[in-house]
Protein backbone atom coordinates (compact mmCIF):
# COMPACT_ATOMS: atom_id res chain seq x y z
CA UNK A 1 0.00 0.00 0.00
CA UNK A 2 1.47 3.47 -1.00
CA UNK A 3 1.02 6.76 1.43
CA UNK A 4 -1.17 9.29 0.04
CA UNK A 5 -0.05 11.73 2.69
CA UNK A 6 2.60 11.80 4.51
CA UNK A 7 4.05 14.07 7.11
CA UNK A 8 7.20 14.10 8.97
CA UNK A 9 8.52 16.09 12.09
CA UNK A 10 5.77 19.09 11.07
CA UNK A 11 6.51 22.28 13.38
CA UNK A 12 3.94 25.32 13.88
CA UNK A 13 4.60 27.92 15.67
CA UNK A 14 2.30 30.83 16.37
CA UNK A 15 3.07 33.99 17.25
CA UNK A 16 0.68 35.90 19.81
CA UNK A 17 -0.01 39.43 20.06
CA UNK A 18 1.29 39.35 23.93
CA UNK A 19 3.20 36.81 24.98
CA UNK A 20 5.45 33.84 24.05
CA UNK A 21 4.89 31.30 20.86
CA UNK A 22 2.14 29.46 20.98
CA UNK A 23 3.49 25.17 19.81
CA UNK A 24 0.74 24.27 17.54
CA UNK A 25 2.57 21.35 15.82
CA UNK A 26 5.68 19.63 18.20
CA UNK A 27 7.54 17.69 15.44
CA UNK A 28 4.19 15.59 13.85
CA UNK A 29 4.14 13.01 12.22
CA UNK A 30 0.90 10.98 9.77
CA UNK A 31 0.52 8.49 7.18
CA UNK A 32 -2.43 7.79 5.60
CA UNK A 33 -2.37 4.99 2.62
CA UNK A 34 -4.38 4.69 -0.44
CA UNK A 35 -7.90 3.68 -0.92
CA UNK A 36 -8.15 3.79 3.31
CA UNK A 37 -10.82 6.09 5.32
CA UNK A 38 -8.54 7.58 8.15
CA UNK A 39 -9.73 9.24 11.10
CA UNK A 40 -7.69 12.36 12.25
CA UNK A 41 -8.46 12.79 15.82
CA UNK A 42 -7.80 15.36 18.71
CA UNK A 43 -8.89 17.37 21.19
CA UNK A 44 -9.85 20.99 20.92
CA UNK A 45 -7.26 23.28 20.48
CA UNK A 46 -4.93 19.74 19.81
CA UNK A 47 -4.03 21.09 15.77
CA UNK A 48 -5.78 19.32 13.52
CA UNK A 49 -7.00 22.63 11.65
CA UNK A 50 -3.03 23.84 11.69
CA UNK A 51 -2.04 20.22 10.13
CA UNK A 52 -4.70 20.60 7.28
CA UNK A 53 -4.22 24.12 6.71
CA UNK A 54 -0.02 23.61 6.95
CA UNK A 55 -0.84 20.72 4.50
CA UNK A 56 -2.94 22.66 2.11
CA UNK A 57 -0.40 26.12 1.76
CA UNK A 58 -2.58 27.82 3.68
CA UNK A 59 -0.29 28.05 6.23
CA UNK A 60 3.74 27.80 6.50
CA UNK A 61 5.22 25.70 8.54
CA UNK A 62 8.28 26.03 10.71
CA UNK A 63 9.72 23.05 9.19
CA UNK A 64 9.24 19.08 8.72
CA UNK A 65 8.15 17.47 5.23
CA UNK A 66 5.00 16.93 3.84
CA UNK A 67 4.13 14.50 0.58
CA UNK A 68 0.68 14.55 -1.25
CA UNK A 69 0.62 11.62 -3.66
CA UNK A 70 4.21 11.18 -3.54
CA UNK A 71 4.75 14.75 -4.57
CA UNK A 72 6.05 17.28 -1.65
CA UNK A 73 3.80 20.31 -0.35
CA UNK A 74 4.02 22.78 -0.24
CA UNK A 75 6.32 22.96 -3.08
CA UNK A 76 4.74 20.88 -5.55
CA UNK A 77 0.86 21.95 -4.75
CA UNK A 78 0.20 23.45 -7.58
CA UNK A 79 0.99 19.88 -9.41
CA UNK A 80 -1.51 17.76 -7.01
CA UNK A 81 -4.09 20.12 -6.18
CA UNK A 82 -6.52 19.25 -9.19
CA UNK A 83 -6.17 15.98 -7.61
CA UNK A 84 -7.50 16.77 -4.16
CA UNK A 85 -11.06 17.61 -2.84
CA UNK A 86 -10.86 19.20 0.64
CA UNK A 87 -13.02 21.41 3.21
CA UNK A 88 -11.45 22.80 6.18
CA UNK A 89 -13.79 25.04 8.27
CA UNK A 90 -17.01 25.84 7.38
CA UNK A 91 -16.89 27.21 3.54
CA UNK A 92 -18.11 30.39 3.46
CA UNK A 93 -21.29 30.18 0.23
CA UNK A 94 -23.14 33.56 -1.06
CA UNK A 95 -26.44 33.03 0.22
CA UNK A 96 -28.36 34.41 -2.83
CA UNK A 97 -26.76 31.72 -5.21
CA UNK A 98 -28.66 28.42 -5.75
CA UNK A 99 -26.72 25.67 -4.76
CA UNK A 100 -26.52 24.48 -8.57
CA UNK A 101 -24.75 27.72 -9.31
CA UNK A 102 -22.46 27.28 -6.99
CA UNK A 103 -20.94 24.29 -7.58
CA UNK A 104 -21.39 25.44 -11.37
CA UNK A 105 -19.01 28.19 -10.53
CA UNK A 106 -16.67 26.06 -8.52
CA UNK A 107 -16.46 24.24 -11.59
CA UNK A 108 -15.97 26.71 -14.00
CA UNK A 109 -13.51 27.53 -11.90
CA UNK A 110 -11.56 24.63 -11.17
CA UNK A 111 -11.69 23.95 -15.02
CA UNK A 112 -13.86 20.81 -14.40
CA UNK A 113 -16.53 19.48 -16.90
CA UNK A 114 -19.94 21.23 -15.82
CA UNK A 115 -21.84 17.89 -16.11
CA UNK A 116 -19.97 16.40 -12.57
CA UNK A 117 -22.13 18.92 -10.64
CA UNK A 118 -25.42 16.99 -11.12
CA UNK A 119 -23.24 14.34 -10.11
CA UNK A 120 -22.43 15.50 -7.25
CA UNK A 121 -25.57 17.44 -6.23
CA UNK A 122 -26.85 13.49 -6.77
CA UNK A 123 -24.27 12.27 -4.67
CA UNK A 124 -24.55 13.97 -1.68
CA UNK A 125 -28.30 13.96 -1.49
CA UNK A 126 -29.22 18.19 -2.54
CA UNK A 127 -30.53 17.09 -6.08
CA UNK A 128 -34.35 17.93 -5.32
CA UNK A 129 -33.10 21.63 -3.49
CA UNK A 130 -29.86 22.58 -6.06
CA UNK A 131 -32.20 25.20 -7.62
CA UNK A 132 -33.22 26.67 -4.28
CA UNK A 133 -30.77 29.70 -2.57
CA UNK A 134 -28.35 28.92 0.09
CA UNK A 135 -29.51 30.90 2.59
CA UNK A 136 -32.61 28.59 2.94
CA UNK A 137 -30.25 25.84 3.25
CA UNK A 138 -29.94 24.39 6.78
CA UNK A 139 -26.80 23.69 8.12
CA UNK A 140 -26.85 19.89 7.40
CA UNK A 141 -27.55 20.51 3.71
CA UNK A 142 -24.85 23.81 3.85
CA UNK A 143 -22.24 21.18 4.92
CA UNK A 144 -23.81 18.32 2.39
CA UNK A 145 -22.93 21.52 -0.22
CA UNK A 146 -19.70 21.51 1.01
CA UNK A 147 -19.03 18.37 0.24
CA UNK A 148 -20.16 18.05 -3.16
CA UNK A 149 -17.74 21.02 -3.86
CA UNK A 150 -14.86 18.97 -2.66
CA UNK A 151 -15.87 16.21 -4.87
CA UNK A 152 -16.25 18.32 -8.16
CA UNK A 153 -12.75 17.22 -8.81
CA UNK A 154 -13.28 13.45 -8.46
CA UNK A 155 -10.35 13.58 -6.24
CA UNK A 156 -7.68 10.59 -5.07
CA UNK A 157 -7.75 12.27 -2.50
CA UNK A 158 -10.59 14.09 0.02
CA UNK A 159 -9.90 16.09 3.45
CA UNK A 160 -13.08 16.74 4.92
CA UNK A 161 -12.57 18.89 8.52
CA UNK A 162 -15.77 17.40 10.53
CA UNK A 163 -17.99 16.00 7.91
CA UNK A 164 -20.98 14.91 10.03
CA UNK A 165 -21.16 18.90 11.31
CA UNK A 166 -24.94 19.36 11.55
CA UNK A 167 -26.17 15.94 9.66
CA UNK A 168 -28.80 14.00 11.47
CA UNK A 169 -28.60 10.41 11.66
CA UNK A 170 -29.93 9.71 8.61
CA UNK A 171 -27.78 12.38 7.27
CA UNK A 172 -24.78 10.93 8.90
CA UNK A 173 -25.31 7.45 7.76
CA UNK A 174 -25.52 8.88 4.09
CA UNK A 175 -22.74 10.66 4.55
CA UNK A 176 -20.52 6.84 5.76
CA UNK A 177 -22.06 5.57 2.58
CA UNK A 178 -20.45 8.35 0.86
CA UNK A 179 -16.96 7.89 2.02
CA UNK A 180 -17.43 4.24 1.42
CA UNK A 181 -18.30 4.75 -1.83
CA UNK A 182 -15.01 7.40 -2.31
CA UNK A 183 -12.92 4.77 -0.94
CA UNK A 184 -14.12 1.89 -2.73
CA UNK A 185 -13.64 3.57 -6.09
CA UNK A 186 -9.92 3.94 -4.53
CA UNK A 187 -9.83 7.42 -3.50
CA UNK A 188 -8.43 8.16 -0.19
CA UNK A 189 -10.23 9.76 2.98
CA UNK A 190 -8.75 11.50 5.70
CA UNK A 191 -11.86 13.10 8.03
CA UNK A 192 -11.31 14.65 11.28
CA UNK A 193 -14.02 14.17 13.53
CA UNK A 194 -15.37 14.78 17.61
CA UNK A 195 -17.94 12.24 16.65
CA UNK A 196 -15.41 9.11 17.95
CA UNK A 197 -18.57 6.49 17.54
CA UNK A 198 -18.38 7.58 14.09
CA UNK A 199 -15.24 7.16 13.27
CA UNK A 200 -14.79 4.02 15.50
CA UNK A 201 -17.69 2.89 12.22
CA UNK A 202 -16.74 4.35 9.25
CA UNK A 203 -12.68 4.43 9.25
CA UNK A 204 -9.63 2.04 8.77
CA UNK A 205 -7.47 3.40 9.98
CA UNK A 206 -6.86 6.64 12.54
CA UNK A 207 -4.38 9.43 14.23
CA UNK A 208 -4.60 10.86 17.21
CA UNK A 209 -3.21 13.46 18.28
CA UNK A 210 -2.48 15.63 21.54
CA UNK A 211 -0.72 18.96 21.56
CA UNK A 212 0.21 18.87 18.43
CA UNK A 213 1.89 15.30 18.76
CA UNK A 214 0.89 12.30 17.79
CA UNK A 215 -0.26 9.80 20.35
CA UNK A 216 -1.49 6.76 18.25
CA UNK A 217 -1.72 5.62 14.67
CA UNK A 218 -2.78 2.57 13.13
CA UNK A 219 -5.67 0.38 12.08
CA UNK A 220 -8.53 0.93 14.13
CA UNK A 221 -8.55 -2.45 15.79
CA UNK A 222 -4.96 -1.74 16.82
CA UNK A 223 -5.39 1.27 18.47
CA UNK A 224 -8.39 -0.20 20.42
CA UNK A 225 -6.47 -3.04 21.30
CA UNK A 226 -2.97 -1.25 22.67
CA UNK A 227 -5.64 1.17 24.35
CA UNK A 228 -7.87 -1.79 25.88
CA UNK A 229 -8.62 -0.25 29.53
CA UNK A 230 -10.25 -3.16 30.78
CA UNK A 231 -13.75 -1.35 30.13
CA UNK A 232 -16.83 -3.38 30.61
CA UNK A 233 -20.76 -3.05 30.62
CA UNK A 234 -22.90 -4.28 32.92
CA UNK A 235 -26.78 -4.29 32.98
CA UNK A 236 -28.97 -5.74 36.23
CA UNK A 237 -32.21 -4.65 37.60
CA UNK A 238 -31.39 -2.34 40.57
CA UNK A 239 -29.52 -0.45 38.52
CA UNK A 240 -28.92 2.12 41.25
CA UNK A 241 -27.94 0.17 43.57
CA UNK A 242 -25.74 -1.84 41.69
CA UNK A 243 -24.37 1.25 40.47
CA UNK A 244 -23.53 2.52 44.31
CA UNK A 245 -22.28 -1.01 45.54
CA UNK A 246 -19.54 -1.07 42.76
CA UNK A 247 -18.86 3.10 43.29
CA UNK A 248 -18.92 1.92 47.18
CA UNK A 249 -16.56 -1.12 46.27
CA UNK A 250 -13.66 1.16 44.87
CA UNK A 251 -14.59 0.88 41.31
CA UNK A 252 -14.18 3.04 38.28
CA UNK A 253 -17.86 3.20 36.96
CA UNK A 254 -19.65 5.54 34.77
CA UNK A 255 -23.60 5.35 34.68
CA UNK A 256 -25.23 6.01 31.26
CA UNK A 257 -29.10 4.99 30.35
CA UNK A 258 -29.81 1.42 31.48
CA UNK A 259 -25.83 0.39 32.06
CA UNK A 260 -23.09 0.94 34.02
CA UNK A 261 -19.42 1.06 32.57
CA UNK A 262 -16.71 -0.39 34.77
CA UNK A 263 -13.06 0.97 33.81
CA UNK A 264 -10.06 -0.03 34.43
CA UNK A 265 -10.60 -3.75 35.82
CA UNK A 266 -8.60 -6.24 34.73
CA UNK A 267 -11.23 -9.36 35.73
CA UNK A 268 -14.61 -9.08 34.96
CA UNK A 269 -15.46 -12.03 37.53
CA UNK A 270 -14.72 -9.28 40.32
CA UNK A 271 -18.32 -7.43 39.09
CA UNK A 272 -20.12 -10.60 39.31
CA UNK A 273 -18.68 -11.21 42.64
CA UNK A 274 -19.37 -8.03 43.66
CA UNK A 275 -22.50 -7.54 43.05
CA UNK A 276 -23.33 -11.00 43.82
CA UNK A 277 -22.55 -10.35 47.62
CA UNK A 278 -25.65 -7.73 47.52
CA UNK A 279 -27.74 -11.13 45.80
CA UNK A 280 -27.59 -8.35 43.03
CA UNK A 281 -28.00 -11.11 39.83
CA UNK A 282 -25.75 -9.56 36.60
CA UNK A 283 -27.86 -9.79 33.52
CA UNK A 284 -25.53 -9.10 30.79
CA UNK A 285 -21.47 -8.03 31.37
CA UNK A 286 -19.51 -7.40 28.14
CA UNK A 287 -16.18 -5.86 27.11
CA UNK A 288 -16.47 -2.61 25.44
CA UNK A 289 -13.86 -1.29 23.36
CA UNK A 290 -14.38 1.93 22.32
CA UNK A 291 -12.72 4.56 20.24
CA UNK A 292 -13.97 7.29 22.95
CA UNK A 293 -11.51 5.26 26.06
CA UNK A 294 -8.87 4.90 23.74
CA UNK A 295 -9.34 8.85 23.16
CA UNK A 296 -9.56 10.19 26.57
CA UNK A 297 -7.05 8.01 27.92
CA UNK A 298 -3.95 9.19 24.84
CA UNK A 299 -4.86 12.70 25.09
CA UNK A 300 -5.19 12.44 28.93
CA UNK A 301 -9.07 13.72 28.84
CA UNK A 302 -11.58 12.40 30.69
CA UNK A 303 -14.93 13.97 31.80
CA UNK A 304 -14.98 15.71 35.13
CA UNK A 305 -18.95 16.72 36.48
CA UNK A 306 -18.93 20.55 37.20
CA UNK A 307 -15.23 21.40 35.49
CA UNK A 308 -14.74 21.80 32.00
CA UNK A 309 -11.50 20.08 30.73
CA UNK A 310 -8.81 22.59 29.46
CA UNK A 311 -8.71 22.52 25.84
CA UNK A 312 -5.34 21.15 24.45
CA UNK A 313 -2.93 24.31 24.95
CA UNK A 314 0.50 24.37 24.12
CA UNK A 315 0.37 26.06 27.37
CA UNK A 316 -0.38 23.37 29.43
CA UNK A 317 1.58 20.47 31.03
CA UNK A 318 2.50 18.36 28.06
CA UNK A 319 0.38 15.02 28.41
CA UNK A 320 3.21 12.95 30.05
CA UNK A 321 4.20 15.48 32.66
CA UNK A 322 0.32 16.01 33.35
CA UNK A 323 -1.07 13.51 35.78
CA UNK A 324 -3.64 11.36 34.20
CA UNK A 325 -6.94 11.82 34.63
CA UNK A 326 -9.36 9.22 35.09
CA UNK A 327 -8.52 7.34 37.75
CA UNK A 328 -5.98 4.76 39.04
CA UNK A 329 -4.37 2.52 36.81
CA UNK A 330 -5.89 -1.06 35.86
CA UNK A 331 -6.09 -3.23 38.39
CA UNK A 332 -7.60 -6.70 39.61
CA UNK A 333 -10.75 -4.82 41.30
CA UNK A 334 -10.62 -3.02 44.84
CA UNK A 335 -11.09 -5.39 47.68
CA UNK A 336 -14.57 -5.76 48.40
CA UNK A 337 -16.27 -4.88 51.23
CA UNK A 338 -20.25 -4.12 52.93
CA UNK A 339 -19.47 -0.98 53.94
CA UNK A 340 -22.08 2.07 54.13
CA UNK A 341 -23.55 3.17 50.81
CA UNK A 342 -22.89 6.88 50.08
CA UNK A 343 -26.10 7.99 48.48
CA UNK A 344 -25.80 8.00 44.42
CA UNK A 345 -27.52 9.83 41.85
CA UNK A 346 -28.08 8.09 38.59
CA UNK A 347 -29.48 10.63 35.91
CA UNK A 348 -28.53 8.95 32.49
CA UNK A 349 -25.71 11.37 32.28
CA UNK A 350 -22.20 10.45 33.30
CA UNK A 351 -20.97 10.26 37.18
CA UNK A 352 -17.72 9.10 38.44
CA UNK A 353 -17.60 7.13 41.32
CA UNK A 354 -20.51 8.00 42.99
CA UNK A 355 -19.42 10.95 43.56
CA UNK A 356 -19.00 14.42 41.66
CA UNK A 357 -15.54 14.74 40.64
N1 LIG B 1 -4.05 32.20 14.24
C1 LIG B 1 -3.63 31.72 15.40
N2 LIG B 1 -2.87 32.45 16.24
C2 LIG B 1 -2.44 31.95 17.40
N3 LIG B 1 -2.68 30.71 17.84
C3 LIG B 1 -3.43 29.93 17.05
C4 LIG B 1 -3.96 30.38 15.79
N4 LIG B 1 -4.68 29.36 15.23
C5 LIG B 1 -4.61 28.33 16.09
N5 LIG B 1 -3.87 28.66 17.18
C6 LIG B 1 -3.55 27.80 18.32
O1 LIG B 1 -2.93 26.62 17.83
C7 LIG B 1 -3.36 25.49 18.59
C8 LIG B 1 -3.96 24.45 17.61
O2 LIG B 1 -5.17 25.02 17.07
P1 LIG B 1 -5.99 24.25 15.95
O3 LIG B 1 -7.06 25.19 15.50
O4 LIG B 1 -5.09 23.70 14.93
O5 LIG B 1 -6.62 23.06 16.79
P2 LIG B 1 -7.79 22.02 16.40
O6 LIG B 1 -7.29 20.66 16.83
O7 LIG B 1 -8.18 22.18 14.98
O8 LIG B 1 -8.94 22.49 17.36
P3 LIG B 1 -10.56 22.34 17.21
O9 LIG B 1 -10.88 20.88 17.35
O10 LIG B 1 -11.06 23.13 18.38
O11 LIG B 1 -10.95 22.91 15.89
C9 LIG B 1 -4.32 26.02 19.63
O12 LIG B 1 -3.61 26.22 20.83
C10 LIG B 1 -4.79 27.33 19.05
O13 LIG B 1 -5.13 28.25 20.07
Amino acid sequence: MSAVLEIAGLVKTYQTLFGKPRIALDHLDMEVHQGQIHGFLGPNGSGKSTTLKTLLGLLRADSGHMRILGQPVPRALPQVVSRVGAIVEAPAFFGNFTGHKTLLLLAKAGGVPKQRVDVVLDQVGLANRAEDMVKTYSLGMKQRLAVASALLKDPELLILDEPSNGLDPAGIREMRDLLREQADRGATVVISSHILAEIQQICDSVTIISRGRRVAAGPVSEVLAANDRGTYRVRVDDLQRAAQILADAGAQITVSGDQIVVHDLADPAWISRALGLHDLWVRELAPVAQLEDAFLTLTGGGPRRGQFRPVDNSEWPRHDEAPRHGGPPRHGGPPLHDGPHRPIEVTGQIIENGRQA
